[in-house]
């Protein structure tokens, strides 16, 4: 058996339509569930294996991509969210009855990514959307409890759906961080 990365990719990356116009995002919960609006389409999408991205019961990765913070509404329920971690850069706001993540906010003005919301595109409740590009802070799998001699099959596993293994983010997401940190430096 190959091993599970996320439910979404495990049966292969199904690429986007190139033309997401945006859609909702749901809850997992039965009833009342909370409801994100996404204007347009998402960005940067990839598989993240940090501790700190939510991911679906059982999945070794979270699948998470950008939109611009002004294209994110809260429609429905949204007094069921909390912040996960208010001292993280991230704020995610997770649904208190399911634990499901629904988006997160950096605050910090300076922060490279600021005016960029993380969101979770296999919420949406249409099709369509962008595919994962690439996967991010693979060895940080071996935090949830990953074993570090499995990492040699879960990387094959991500090359062979066509996702480029990183253990921080991608050449040109570390590219725009240092771009941006040296420019603050600069001014
Ligand atoms: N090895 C750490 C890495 C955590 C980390 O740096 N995650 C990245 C990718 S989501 C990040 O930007 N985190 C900021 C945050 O979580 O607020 C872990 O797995 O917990
Ligand atoms: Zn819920
Ligand atoms: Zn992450």
């Amino acid at each position: 058996m190959t091993v599970a990365l996320h439910p979404s990719i495990d049966n292969g990356v199904k690429q986007g339509s190139g033309s997401f116009a945006g859609g909702t995002l749901a809850c997992k919960c039965k009833d009342h569930q909370v409801k994100v609006g996404i204007k347009g389409d998402v960005a940067h999408n990839h598989a993240c294996g940090c501790t700190k991205c939510w991911k679906p019961q059982g999945a070794n990765f979270s699948v998470v991509a950008v939109v611009p913070r002004q294209n994110v509404t809260v429609l429905e329920n949204g007094d069921k969210l909390q912040i996960v971690d208010p001292s993280a850069v991230i704020q995610r706001y997770a649904c208190k009855a399911c634990g499901t993540h629904m988006y997160g906010r950096i605050e910090n003005k300076n922060h490279p990514f600021y005016g960029l919301d993380f969101i979770h595109p296999e919420l949406f409740q249409e099709q369509g959307s962008q595919a994962p590009q690439f996967a991010a802070f693979v060895s940080s799998i071996i935090e949830s409890g990953v074993k570090p001699e499995q990492m040699g099959a879960i990387r094959a596993r991500l090359k062979e759906i066509g996702l480029e293994p990183y253990d921080c983010l991608s050449p040109p997401l570390m590219d725009a961080i240092a771009t941006h940190v040296a420019k603050a430096k600069a001014a």
